[in-house]
């Protein structure tokens, strides 16, 4: 695969983009009635609008080109195959066969995966169900009010981010909660709101191994015993999700309690493995199964649609337009739906551990910028923080917009209030303000002469900020599954693009290994010498402050 830079698609779009650069989204709307039909695409109950972009159809086309030339097909079929595209951990990367509902083979190694995903999922279901119809009882024989997810990255974030985006359809009376910091004030606050005997703790992780989980698990443990004073009560109210049988059987839970996923599952692409057991308690298990239905649509939709029309697909090559030629450096996720509040925390792990790379397929340093930063907060709050960069900043800053068409709190007018400041934003963001529109503004005001040229400036916006609006029915199991395979799928054609490998994350081991060797260094008597000035420092300070006590 060679470098992306050298393809001839990407020759051309340099110099579309010099051609294009100057040209304004105004002038590219009012030179084409159709944009917004040519530049939208309908999948189900979801619509994207990708015409405010700076893009013309020759733009596009190359764009398209680009993920040709990239044998981004041939990729999606290596994906969909089990091939070991996760190549410097030698593995398969099967996010997809989790949420295969048609049940199609998939083979690693030679084997069908499908009979143990569909065999775990069965799991689940028995599960869940015992728990939510009060069958599982605690050990003194109450049914089970509250489960804290215990987990960190993937093992977190998902299923925090699904259960808060599906609170709706949980079942009242059962609370999750999720512990992933490691700073003891996470369970501490956690534990307070709890009850040994109407508590289940799922331990998730899929190493078994990650110093933070297994920190709070055996606080919570500690925290259990202490009530209920016998090991034998673990069983009920301890179970584990992990590829790791063997550590979780060390840490005390029985293997019986235990829910399997594989290698060939990353953390990030977890929550539809059993990761996503506390989803399933929460909602129910036909709720995450609808979950998957909606991903495993969005995959076939993924897998068979010409790139032109391809969700994901043009999602990607919009963000590598303005990453690789605009030099752009992030990328917001503006989610209009209070229940979308943990998105972008979600897709911060999910984009920028996937292709916050700088070493290529072939093992080269690349010379082209790779992952964007991930960010955002719901609208509309972030309208009142920093929308006033994105407006008026010296900085690109690509956005995606998201809102459902029903709320599910329809109350008075919150939701027209709310959709209206959506449509509004990516309208401003468009066209912005001409200086003759603020200054006849102005001069309505009464302003006129040097006070007036002295706020013009200050009134005018630029606009020509591209946006992406994503529009969907409401926000459902199924809808949500499809919106998180969306960006599965986005984030892994841009990392074919960019020629990375957006499957492994070596990037977080090096400040695990240092935090091994200053652990014992913190708890020593002395000083410590042994690193750079600064950490020596710190160290020093700190144990200096802690021993006063
Ligand atoms: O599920 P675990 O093995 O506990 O891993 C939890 C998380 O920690 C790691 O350091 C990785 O950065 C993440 O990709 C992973 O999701």
């Amino acid at each position: 695969m060679p470098s992306p830079t050298s393809l001839p698609s990407w020759k051309a779009l340099e110099s579309n983009y010099s051609s294009i650069s100057g040209i304004h989204l105004r002038e590219l709307f009012a030179q084409d009635p159709d944009r917004f039909n040519k530049f939208s695409v309908q999948f189900q109950d979801l619509l994207l609008d990708f015409s405010k972009n700076r893009i013309t159809s020759e733009t596009f086309a190359l764009l398209l080109k680009l993920a040709e030339e990239a044998d981004l097909k041939s990729w999606i079929e290596k994906m969909f195959s089990g091939e070991k595209i996760n190549e410097t951990e030698g593995r398969a990367v099967l996010h997809v066969a989790l949420r295969n509902r048609a049940d199609r083979p998939i083979f690693v190694d030679g084997k069908d995966v499908m009979p143990e995903v569909n065999r775990v999922l069965a799991q689940m279901r028995d599960f869940t169900e015992s728990v939510r119809n009060g069958e599982w009882k605690g050990y003194t024989g109450k049914t089970i009010t509250d489960v804290v997810n215990i987990g960190i990255g993937g093992s977190d974030l998902g299923p925090y981010m699904v259960t808060e985006a599906l609170k709706p359809y949980g079942k009242p009376g059962l609370s999750v909660h999720f512990v992933s910091n490691v700073d003891g004030t996470h369970i501490a606050e956690t534990l307070k709101k709890l009850q040994p005997e109407t508590t289940l703790f799922v331990i998730a992780s899929k190493t078994f191994t990650t110093q933070e989980t297994i920190t709070n698990a055996i606080t919570a443990k500690n925290w259990f015993l202490e009530t209920a004073k016998d090991n034998a009560a673990i069983a009920k109210h301890f179970v584990a999700i992990s590829t790791n049988a063997k550590a979780v059987s060390a840490f005390g839970i029985d293997t019986k309690n235990m829910f399997e996923f594989w290698d060939w599952v990353g953390g990030r692409y977890s929550l539809w493995s059993a990761i996503g057991l506390s989803i399933a308690l929460f909602i129910g298990i036909d709720g995450f199964e609808a979950l998957l239905t909606g991903a495993h649509e969005m995959d076939e939709h993924f897998r068979q649609t010409p790139f032109e029309k391809n969700i994901p697909v043009i999602l990607a090559l919009l963000g590598v337009w303005y990453n690789n030629f605009f030099g752009a450096e992030s990328h917001a996720v503006l989610p209009y739906d209070q229940y979308l509040h943990r998105l972008p925390a979600y897709l911060q792990q999910g984009d920028m551990e996937s292709n916050g790379k700088s070493v290529s397929r072939a093992n080269q340093k690349v010379d082209y910028a790779t992952g964007p930063i991930i960010w955002g907060e719901p609208g509309t709050n972030g309208q009142h923080a920093f929308y006033q960069l994105i407006h008026q900043g010296t900085k690109l800053i690509p956005a995606d917009f998201l809102a459902p068409i029903h709320s599910q709190n329809p109350i008075g007018e919150h939701h027209p209030i709310l959709l209206s400041n959506f449509f509004a934003q990516t309208e401003a963001l468009m066209k912005g303000k001409t200086p003759a529109e603020a200054r006849l503004e102005l001069e309505k005001s009464g302003l006129a002469g040097d006070a007036l040229e002295a706020l013009l400036p200050h009134k005018v916006f630029e606009g020509n900020k591209p946006t992406n609006s994503i529009l969907f029915e409401r926000l459902s199991p199924k809808t949500l599954g499809a919106l998180i395979a969306m960006y599965e799928h986005k984030i892994f054609v841009q990392g074919v693009i960019w020629n990375v490998n957006s499957y492994d994350q070596w990037g977080v081991e090096l400040g695990k290994q240092l935090a091994k060797v200053i652990l014992p260094e913190l708890k020593s008597e002395g000083e410590v010498a042994a690193h750079d000035a600064s950490t020596n420092g710190l160290i020093n300070f700190y144990k200096q402050v802690k021993a006063k006590g």
